[in-house]
């Protein structure tokens, strides 16, 4: 078998068979590592919590919402993150949302590789390739990606048709995240203290944002000292929204690992490279990771807010004046940051002037 063809074939097996079949764990997914990090458990963990209502520009000049505003800008310059509770989404939505990604998963492998990821593409149903050479470490996990924003660049090939309601529920929710997307956007300008409330909406292309959206599954993995369900990483995106129904995801601070505390009413935003990159440094892209549960299964939505690919991004005005710009601009961040991802320099630090 020719090494392309060898490699394709790995891409059609899953981390879910190898879970379901009991077989050993392939030495291939013991790369677990916590770098000497302690890990904060999180029922202890101080990730920042902020209600998303208070945010809202009629309660800006309110000392409640001038309160939350500061909140938003602690989280987002030291944490790189927060939880946000009080979004607007409701529960139920959020239930159902869920629901459907567990049925996706549920289906049986002949229906899901139908829409497979390709070799060019990170689009579609697969995963990490499993390893096809010795050394090769792979992750614990299958997922869904689809870019589903602007609509132009949606490529149905890779889109799941079943569960049959898949479909509008992936479009339903971005368009969802959009809005959220739009009124965060103006938070944290305003949390910054910052003129023009639209500075990053503009950066991110007006109506023409791209939104990719992964519906990632981490098999129960009985052995998770030895694995992870994603090793870290920082996302290319602007930022990403998170829903998930378990912990598991965990953001490095000062050399710790802490974990995010889980609501069922919640979503998580993690910001991304394109966010440090817009605001000059000023909130940070921060490094996360995933582990996996011993016994139950867990599922994330996650959506990436992404500045337009054609948009030329780089640090607002309004944080440049003291020091200058820290980046340089920089056009569809997303592709470099990929091409870069085998190499030991991170897209990030390119950019740094
Ligand atoms: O599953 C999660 O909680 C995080 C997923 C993630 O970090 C990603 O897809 O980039
Ligand atoms: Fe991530």
């Amino acid at each position: 078998m020719g090494e392309l063809a060898e490699l394709s074939e790995a891409l059609m097996m899953r981390v879910q068979e190898i879970a379901q079949n009991g077989a050993e764990i392939p030495p291939a997914f013991h790369c677990r590592n916590d770098q000497g990090r302690e890990i904060v458990p999180p029922t202890e963990s101080p990730v920042p919590i902020i209600n998303f209502s208070l945010l809202s520009p009629s309660l800006s000049k309110t000392e409640e919402g001038q309160k939350e505003l500061e909140k938003l800008k602690t989280a987002c310059s030291t944490w790189g993150c927060f939880v946000a509770r009080g979004h607007g989404i409701p529960f139920d939505y959020q239930t159902k949302l869920i629901k459907t990604c567990r049925e996706f998963f549920a289906q049986p492998m002949e229906e899901k590789i139908k829409h497979p990821k390709t070799l060019e593409s990170v689009q579609g149903y697969g995963g990490d390739p499993l390893p096809t050479e010795e050394g090769m470490k792979v992750d614990w996990f299958d997922r869904l990606v689809l870019t589903t924003f602007p609509e132009e660049m949606r490529e149905y090939k890779y889109w799941p048709t079943k569960p049959t309601s898949i479909r509008e529920v992936i479009i339903d929710y971005c368009l969802k995240m959009k809005v959220l997307g739009n009124d965060l956007n103006k938070a944290m300008a305003r949390s910054l203290g910052l003129e023009d409330e639209d500075c990053f909406a503009k950066q991110f292309g007006g109506d023409k944002e791209r939104m990719d959206t992964s519906w990632n599954l981490y098999p129960a993995c009985p052995k998770p000292e030895l694995i992870l369900g994603l090793r870290p990483h920082n996302d290319a995106s602007g930022y990403s929204i998170l829903a998930q129904d378990d912990l598991g995801l965990q953001v490095e601070k000062d050399g710790k690992w802490y974990s995010v505390p889980h609501f069922p009413d919640a979503l998580t935003i993690v910001l991304g490279d394109q966010m440090e990159i817009m605001t000059n440094g000023v909130f940070k892209s921060v490094e996360h990771r995933v582990v996996v549960n011993p016994k139950n299964d867990r599922f994330a939505v996650v959506v990436g807010y992404i500045p337009d690919v054609e948009k030329e991004i780089g640090p607002v005005e309004g944080l440049t004046k003291d020091g200058g710009a820290k980046y340089k601009t920089v056009k569809n961040y997303v592709d470099m940051y990929y091409n870069q991802f085998v190499t030991t320099t991170k897209a990030l630090d390119l950019l740094r002037i």
